[in-house]
Order: structure tokens, then sequence, then C-alpha cells
């Protein structure tokens, strides 16, 4: 560079080595009399991600950033900050600090450390709304969500968006503003600008981070920062922020949010028995697919490809169907396009009832109804009309992978793929490793779930995999809870306080109660040898309630039938409301049993729901159906509502305890000898036994690693 600029790359992350770097670097700048101005970019194009993440967990070392940035803003020279790619957390905290900013246009900006259970606190919560007014502010700290360069020019983050070299156009606008006085571009300086109605507009945002994040400290904690911003001087505002950092820091919900991070990216670091794993299994090119079935989770399956760049085959077996399936797929595409100001992809998906259609594509997605006799008739049909080196996957939610493979002339080429409904908004993905699935089909699934933006887990071949295998034990003590002296809003209530987006019950109506009438059925728990009028509790040798299979009878298969576990409006009716006839049919069931209803209270709601989670996973590790605590939890925060903030089945009980969590599985067990899933899991006695190591070193306990991924 010039005399005139001093230039310091960062790396991706403010750790303390690179705090210092910059810490020296533009003291030395400041003080070299032949430095007129100062650029800070970032290294291999990219800006900064921010605090180092992994550092919050050691004790602190290196120059604070708090310091590091209020000299730098305090300079008497020119500060630049050139954005190129990201500059997100701590690293716009910094930008903010800078007297001006330049972005490139495709850089991305954002405070997410409430994504993290923190906020920004290296004086962020004060100086953006002092920069963007309070709304702008509240906004994006408390989501967290990143902005385009073009949002952050119109807030007034950034000062000029460049398509060209950021850093040259750094370096332009530093040289041009040599000389110019520096006070008016100190945030901290600045008076917040502030909306008439304050108080509403902080009432408004409480409710909705409340809403959005049930029990989650960090957003409030967010709120009132900026909330100092508006009322309180500058300096006072940074101790305000400061205190609110402290509580948050130490929170188990910092820790579990933190553990989300990191287990989100080693879900992708996959790794099976034979040796293949991420990192040395290529997966294939993916230019084209099909979609079998154009039911709500094919329409959703072909809009994410369509969205992901993929050509889509969509195949039905009727016109009626096919009609019906092109005009959803559309609109969804023409609304999402609407949304983000671009044209709708329609030119990309093709409709047909000809499976010959699906004759060159690289990977068929098959989506139809949940039956082995129709899958496998569907997979057959594949093998003979796609190419013999095309990927066959199936969307299916428990059937087993292998026996589906078995019917086709490449066993090697077929994975599991299952989606969750909404399939083009749920994140999560579990790609299903059958014994013959080959890694190169594996990494393909893997690598095209995450091209459609899902976190994808890679998980073992039994009966509902990971997620469903152990949602069945939840839902069991759900209704166990009802028949015992619990009502559905109790349980859901419980559940709801404990952070999920929803309680079980009011999950099972929106789903349908049918769904799961019909897998009992097809596991003969419902049949001709059960008496209707007074059908017995326990079942292939185990407690069971047969409350769901009644509900279904009388024809409550919940919000689509207006009837389920609560009352809705109208059939799809969505506000759920609590119905005395069910309060009245569950006294009446009690009484018919000789059960005599006992006070439930909250702890024994949430324990025995969320404890048989964890004791599954457990039995899941041993299994070898997951490979990691990591990818259980993964499965349950992005597929099945699970409180982001309580890090998922296997860190809650970890964070619980596990001495704890198997002392309460056994009190529960001994009060009801007859639910084998209370019986604490082999797994989990041996880690108390071996007190209760951290959750990397589990897999040292599992007897026999014999993974069936
Ligand atoms: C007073 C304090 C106030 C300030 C607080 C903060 O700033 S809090 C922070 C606020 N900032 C954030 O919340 C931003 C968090 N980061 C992100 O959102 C994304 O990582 C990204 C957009 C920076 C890059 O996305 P991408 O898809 O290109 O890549 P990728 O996601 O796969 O990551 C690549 C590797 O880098 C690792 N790593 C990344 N960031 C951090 C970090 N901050 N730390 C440590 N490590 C980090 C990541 O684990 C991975 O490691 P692996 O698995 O290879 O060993």
């Amino acid at each position: 560079c010039s005399d005139e600029l001093f230039i310091r790359p960062l790396s991706l992350v403010l750790s303390a080595a690179v705090r210092k770097g910059i810490t020296e670097a533009v003291a030395r700048a400041f003080k070299d009399t032949r430095v007129k101005a100062v650029v800070l970019c970032g290294e291999n194009g990219k800006f900064c991600g921010g605090a180092d993440i992994r550092e919050f967990a050691k004790a602190m070392s290196g120059p604070p950033l708090v310091p590091m940035i209020h000299a730098i803003e305090a300079g008497e020279k020119p500060v630049v900050a050139a954005i190129e790619e990201m500059a997100l957390g701590g690293g716009l905290e910094l930008a903010l600090g800078c007297h001006y900013r330049v972005a490139h246009a495709k850089a991305r900006l954002g405070l997410p450390e409430v994504t993290l259970g923190l906020l920004p606190a290296a004086g962020g919560t004060q100086r953006l709304p002092r920069l963007t007014g309070i709304p702008a502010a509240l906004d994006l700290i408390t989501t967290g969500r990143h902005i385009s360069a073009q949002e952050a020019l119109k807030l007034g983050i950034v000062d000029r968006v460049t398509e060209g070299n950021a850093v040259e156009a750094a370096v332009e606008l530093a040289l041009s503003v040599v000389g110019r006085p520096l006070a008016p571009r100190r945030l901290s300086n600045h008076a917040t600008p502030l909306p008439a109605d304050l108080d509403g507009v902080f009432e408004e945002v409480l409710v909705q981070v409340k809403r959005r994040a049930r029990g989650a400290m960090a957003p409030v904690a967010c709120a009132k920062a900026v909330r100092a911003a508006a009322e309180l001087p500058y300096s006072r505002g940074l101790e305000c922020e400061r205190e609110l950092m402290n509580t948050l820091f130490t929170s188990g919900q910092a820790r579990a949010l933190q553990y989300c991070f990191f287990a989100q990216r080693a879900a992708g670091k996959w790794s099976l028995p034979n040796g293949a794993r991420w990192d040395n299994s290529r997966p294939r090119a993916v230019h084209t697919a099909g979609v079998i079935g154009l039911g709500t989770m094919g329409r959703g399956i072909a809009v994410c490809l369509v969205k992901a760049g993929i050509s889509v085959v969509a195949v039905e077996t009727e016109e009626k169907q096919l009609d019906s399936g092109r005009r959803a797929v559309r609109g969804m595409l023409e609304r999402d396009a609407k949304r983000r100001g671009v044209t709708a992809p329609l030119h990309m998906i093709t409709f047909t009832l000809s499976m010959q259609q699906l004759r060159d594509v690289d990977l068929v997605i098959e989506a139809v109804f949940e039956d082995m006799a129709l899958k496998k008739s569907v997979f057959a049909e594949l093998s003979r009309v796609c190419r013999p080196n095309a990927l066959l996957c199936t969307n299916t939610s428990g059937l087993d992978v292998d026996e589906l493979a078995s019917v086709t002339d490449r066993p090697p080429l077929v994975v599991g793929m299952h989606f969750f409904a909404p399939a083009h908004v749920m994140k999560l993905l579990e790609v299903i490793c059958g014994p013959r699935s080959s890694p190169e089909t594996v990494a393909t699934a893997m690598t095209l779930g995450k091209r459609l933006g899902k976190v994808s887990v890679a998980v073992g071949n039994c009966p509902g995999f990971v997620g469903n295998r152990m949602l069945k034990l939840y839902l069991d003590q759900a209704h166990f809870l009802l028949e015992e002296g619990a009502s559905p809003e109790q349980v859901d209530q419980a559940l709801e306080e404990f952070g999920f987006a929803l309680g079980i019950f009011k999950v099972a109506d929106l789903s349908g109660l049918d769904i799961g009438w019909r897998v009992r059925k097809a596991a003969g728990l419902i049949g001709p040898d059960v008496d209707p009028k007074f059908p017995s509790r326990h079942r292939q040798g185990r407690r069971y309630c047969p409350l769901p299979d009644l509900l279904c009878e009388q024809g409550r298969l919940g919000q689509k039938s207006g009837r389920g576990w609560y009352l809705y409006d109208s059939a799809g009716g969505k506000e759920a409301r609590p119905d005395p006839a069910i309060s009245s049919f569950l006294q009446e069931y009690r009484l018919r049993y000789g059960i005599s209803a006992r006070r439930i209270t909250e702890q024994e709601v949430v324990e025995r729901c969320v404890f048989v989670l964890a004791n599954e996973g457990f039995r899941i590790l041993e299994d070898g159906m997951a490979a990691a605590p990591e990818d259980i939890d993964m499965v349950y925060v992005f597929g099945y509502g699970w409180p982001r903030h309580r890090g998922g089945p296997m860190f809650h009980a970890a964070q619980v305890g596990l001495a704890t969590v198997l002392q309460r599985l056994e009190f529960y067990h001994r009060q009801n000898p007859d639910i084998p899933h209370l019986q604490p899991s082999t797994l989990l006695r041996r880690l108390v036994g071996a007190r209760s190591p951290p959750m990397q070193q589990w897999k040292q306990h599992i007897r026999s690693i014999n993974s069936q991924l």
C-alpha cells in the first residue's frame, strides 16, 4: 500500500491473536506520521465472522474487543472498514467502530450473537441504534438475521456499496476523507434517534421475541440493551450492555446455543463403518432430478430442488393429482419469487404422467404414499426406466430402505431421504444409509441436502430411523399421562413452557391423528382381536394406550376434521381450544378401566416426555443408528421443534446431569413397570458408572461400537 495507508488483514474470526494483531497495527498506524488513513480488511476476501466462539469456553486471553474498537473510533486518523463477503457479530461491531464502511455488493452483514445466546457486547447494541434508529436495530439485534449490502446501505450501516474491489474502494474513500473532521463519524457521539411511541415499539418487540423463542433469554436481553441506547448516554448504555452480557455469557442457554452451532457443522461430517467419510467420498453432480408423487411432501421437495437450480421432472399417476400438484408447485414458486423480487423458475420443472420421462435424470426422489408394497412397485419400475447409474432415493418416514433397495437392480445406489413437512420450509433431512448404500450415494444425498439448504444428518436404517423412533416413545408418555390424570392442554402447556414451539397434542392434531392410527394398524396393534368397546391397555407385552385409536374411531382426526385432542372453529381451523367433551371422555375412560386420576405436576410431564427421548437416544447410540449425540440433537432441533436454547435431548440430559436423569427414569419405571422404555438404557447406566464423562467421550463407553450407518 501507499505511504498514506496501513492495511492489516484479519482472519475469519477475531481470535486473541487477531485482536492482538489489530490493536498493535492500528496503534502503529496512528503513530506513524506517514500514515494518513487506515483501511481494515479481511484475509482471503472475508472481512470477519465475529468473535471466536471456541474461545468463549476458555479463560479470556489477548486484548479485549471493546477497548480495541474504542481506540479505533477515538483515533485521529480516518479508519475505513472494507467489508468483503461478511461482517458478522464482533466483525460488524468492529466495522461500526470504524469511521466509514464500504461493502462489496455480495457481502452479508448481521449481529447473530442472539442465536448464540448472547448479545453484541462490543458496543453493538449501543452504536447500531444510534446509526439506524431503534426499530431497525431492534430487528437486527433480536433476530440476528443477516442482511445484504444493499439493505445495509439503505439502513445507513454502510456508506458505499461496490460491485468492484471493496478494498480498493475503501482505499479510495479513505484517501478522499483525509483531513475531514472525525467527531461526526464517531457513532458513540451520536444521539439515538427515537421513535414517537418508544414504549409501544418495545412492547411489540417483546411480544414477538417471546413468541419466536419461548423461554429464550438472549432476545429479551438484546431488547433491554437497545432500550438502554434509547434512554442512557453511551457510556452508561455500554455498562448496561456489559451487565446483560455477563448474565447471558455463563447461562446454560448460551452454552446450548453455541453447542448447536458446532453440532450443526459436525453433523455434516459423516462417516460409515467401512471407512467412507465426508472428506474421502466424492458426491455426484446432480443437474436433473425426478420427483414421484405430488402430495404434500412431493410438492415441497420439487420446490426445494427447483429453488436450488436443479431441473425437475415431476410424475403423478392421474391427471387430477397432476393438475392440482402442478398448480400448487407453481403457486409456491411464484409466491417465493415474488417475495424475492425475481422471476419464478417455472421453466425448470415439467409435469408428466409418464415414468418414462425419468430415463435421463441423475437422481429420483420417490414421495408416494407410505406403503411398502406401493413403494416397492415404484422402485422396481424405476429400476427398469432410469439409466443404470441414476440414484434412487425414498422419502420414507420409517420404512426399511434396504427392503426397497432389494427390489432394484442397484442396491448401492439406493438411499433414504426423509424430508419433514412442509419440505420446502423444514430444515431437517435425515439421510438413511442402508447397509448397501455406497459411500458415493451417501455423499451425494448429504451434499444435495446441504444444497437444498437443509441440515443433513446421516442415520441408520431402523424402524422410524432416529427422529420418529424417538417421537413414538415421547408420544406414548404423553398418552399415558392422560390416562393417569393429565389433560391434553396441561401436557402441552408444560412442554411449551419447557420451550417446545407446540405441545405434543397440538402437533398431533396438526399432523392428523389418522397417520399414527394407520401405522398402529399396520404394526398389528389394532385389529380384529381387539375389542373395540373395551380395548385392552396392554399389547405385545407392554402397556398400550388406546386413547388415540378411540378418538379416531369417533372421527376426531385433528385439525383437518375440526376436532381432535382440541376443538377447532371448523375443519382446518387453526385455533386450538380445550374441549369439554375430551375432559368427560377421559373421565369416563379412567372410570371404565378403574384408573384413579392423580395430580400430575409440570415437572413429571417434562421429565417423562423429555427423559424418555434422551433414553431412546442412548439406545440409538448403542445400536449404532446415529454416529454421535450431536446428530440426534440436530434431528430434534431442526425437525421436531425442540427448543434450540436447550441444545437437544442428549445435550439437555448432560446439562441436567446424567445421574439425575438415571435416577428419575428409575423412579418413573418403578411406578410404571409395564412401560419398558422408562427403564434406563445400558449406555446411560454405563456413563453414570463412569462419572458422566463429557459428550465427546460417550462413544468410548459404547461396548461394541457397531455402527449401522
Ligand atoms: C464481546 C463479544 C461480542 C461478539 C460476539 C460474537 O461475535 S459471537 C460470533 C458471531 N458470529 C457468528 O455467529 C457467525 C458464525 N459463523 C457463521 O455464521 C458462518 O460460519 C460463516 C457465515 C462465518 C461462514 O459460513 P460457511 O458456510 O462459509 O462456513 P462454516 O459455517 O462451515 O464455518 C467454517 C468453519 O469456521 C468455523 N467458524 C465460523 N465462524 C466461527 C466463529 N465465529 N467462531 C469460531 N469458529 C467459527 C466453523 O465452526 C467451521 O469450522 P470447521 O467445522 O471447519 O472446523
